[in-house]
């Protein structure tokens, strides 16, 4: 189905958390345009696998690559380099809140290397577009509800254009009906070809948006297959 290379491999990798080894032997590819869902219980060990990839945590044991970089080879200096690659979207939304969603954004594309100023008021209006936002620019973001808190830390995510998303819990704090509009963006996303892994407890998304699905449990990952989880 996918003749690409994949955006993302772990191949037989170990993830710890300091000592301890949280997964271990763990191997599966994503590939470009794929939407991939992470479940498992609570701390069976799905964000110290999401922290793994965008190097939070060091890869400790195998190897790994993630949007061309090698997590087994990475030196620090290469860290915000890998990251301008992957978008990262969490439960909590984590915005400056004594500065306006442009503001926000502008921050992001400045510190990653951006300086022509028009081109950087176009990307920012066009990540705000694509999440249904495009006239949010100069709110503040107590003025918006968490719902549309959570779009602008998506289109903060999808700024330098990443080949995946990595999504922690990113609808643990909003209600169904809000839940629900943040999958039609991300299933937006996805669909312009941007690969997307999602870890989550909300089961009734995985019925309604159904996709390939990984499970963590005892320290190893497995395939979920024919929805049953
Ligand atoms: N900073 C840390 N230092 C030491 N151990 C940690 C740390 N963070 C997590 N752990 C341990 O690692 C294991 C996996 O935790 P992790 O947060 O990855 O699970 P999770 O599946 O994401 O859980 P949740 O669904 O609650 O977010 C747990 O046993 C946890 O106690």
């Amino acid at each position: 189905m996918f003749n690409t290379e994949p955006v993302l491999t772990l191949d037989h990798a170990d993830i710890y958390q300091g000592p301890k080894l949280i997964l271990g032997d763990i191997s599966f590819s994503i590939h470009k345009g794929e939407f991939v869902y992470l479940i498992g219980r609570t701390g069976s060990g799905k964000t110290s696998l999401l922290k793994t990839l965008y190097a939070d945590l060091y890869l400790q044991g195998g190897k790994g690559f993630v949007a061309g970089f090698a997590l087994d080879k990475l030196k620090p200096k290469d860290v915000p380099f890998l990251r301008r690659k992957i978008g990262i979207v969490f439960q909590d939304f984590q915005l400056f809140f004594d500065r306006n969603v442009e503001e926000n954004l502008l921050f992001v594309l400045k510190a990653t290397g951006w300086t022509d100023k028009t081109k950087m008021k176009n990307r920012v209006a066009d990540v705000l577009m694509q999440v249904g936002l495009g006239t949010a620019q100069k709110k503040m973001p107590h003025q918006m509800s968490g719902g549309e808190q959570q779009r602008v830390v998506i289109a903060r995510a999808m700024l330098n254009e990443p080949q995946i998303l990595i999504a922690d819990e990113p609808t643990g704090n909003l209600d169904p009906a809000v839940s629900d509009q943040i999958m039609q963006v991300f299933q937006a996303i996805n669909n312009a070809g941007t690969a997307m892994l999602m870890a989550t407890h909300n089961y009734d998304l995985l019925k309604k948006y159904p996709a390939r699905t990984l499970r963590v449990n005892d320290g190893k990952i497995s395939e979920v297959i024919g929805g049953s989880f």
